[in-house]
């Protein structure tokens, strides 16, 4: 299935009545089994274009749409924020199931995936854990497996590392990956951390600020694993640097504005 985001422009009226356009002019798709990165300074419009994406949020115009999904059926999102919502009065277990039961699946097929995702981000073990006992990573990893629990059409991720740890943040993306490279799910995926976005796409989207533009699409034409070897270094690097040269007077001016 191909997302199609077509000519998106967003709205906002400010705390003193001003119309703000967020975004403006935005023409993208996400391929079948396309990891995207959505990159950009803040206030650029990256989560307000992931929330358009995933519906909960509408555009002010413009059209998001699901190529090849058939009539009738509403295509299944996975959607992972920041600060991840899971339910403290539910396990480890029965939140990774959640959306399962949401969509009426059986006892034994809640077993059956519920396990599967929790085994696959590294979580066996504290399936009756509550998120209170878990450190902020592992409940990124409940937040991980209940969105794959739902074996979305796509997957839409907004910042889901930044309230970590350097170490833990490093560790959370090479396991994003290891696990993406299992199911290859459609991703759209935000922050604005240049380095994680050149480990991790295959398509880096450069927004601007003032409106929300996109200002380049790169291609990063590295291998999915081991982009951080040696031998990858100089053009991991050159990319991370053509990326910050289209950020950087944006990024100081937000810098300025606070
Ligand atoms: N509900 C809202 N009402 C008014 N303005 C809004 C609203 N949501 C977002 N905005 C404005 O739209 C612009 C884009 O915001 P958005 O949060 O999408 O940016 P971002 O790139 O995700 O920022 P950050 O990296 O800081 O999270 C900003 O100028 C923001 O102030």
């Amino acid at each position: 299935m191909r997302i199609v985001v077509n000519n998106v422009e967003k709205k906002f009226v400010d705390s003193k009545k001003r119309q703000v356009t967020a975004l403006q002019n935005i023409n993208f798709s996400i391929e079948e089994q396309e990891f995207v990165v959505l990159v950009g300074p803040s206030g650029c419009g990256k989560s307000t274009l992931l929330n358009i994406v995933g519906g909960l949020l509408s555009p002010s115009s413009g059209e998001v749409y699901f190529e090849g999904h058939s009539l009738g059926k509403e295509p299944k999102l996975g959607i992972v924020f920041q600060e991840i919502a899971l339910f403290p009065w539910r396990t480890v277990y029965e939140n990774v199931v959640f959306g399962l039961e949401e969509q009426g699946a059986s006892k034994q097929v809640q077993r059956e995936k519920g396990q599967h995702f929790i085994d696959m981000v590294g979580l066996t073990g504290f399936e009756s854990a509550y998120p209170k006992q878990l450190s902020g990573g592992m409940r990124q990893r409940a937040g991980i497996a209940r969105a794959l629990a739902v074996e979305p059409d796509l997957l839409l991720m907004d910042e889901p590392f930044s309230a970590l740890d350097a170490q833990s943040r490093t560790i959370m993306q090479e396991e994003l990956l290891s696990i993406w490279n299992r199911t290859k799910l459609s991703t759209l995926y935000v922050t604005h951390n240049i380095q994680e976005a050149v480990y991790l796409a295959d398509r880096v989207i450069v927004l601007s600020r003032h409106p929300g533009q996109i200002k380049q699409v790169i291609h990063i034409d590295l291998p999915k694993t081991g982009r951080d070897q040696d031998q990858h270094r100089a053009a991991f690097e050159r990319y991370a640097d053509e990326i910050w040269q289209l950020i950087r007077h944006d990024a100081q001016e937000a810098l300025k504005e606070g």
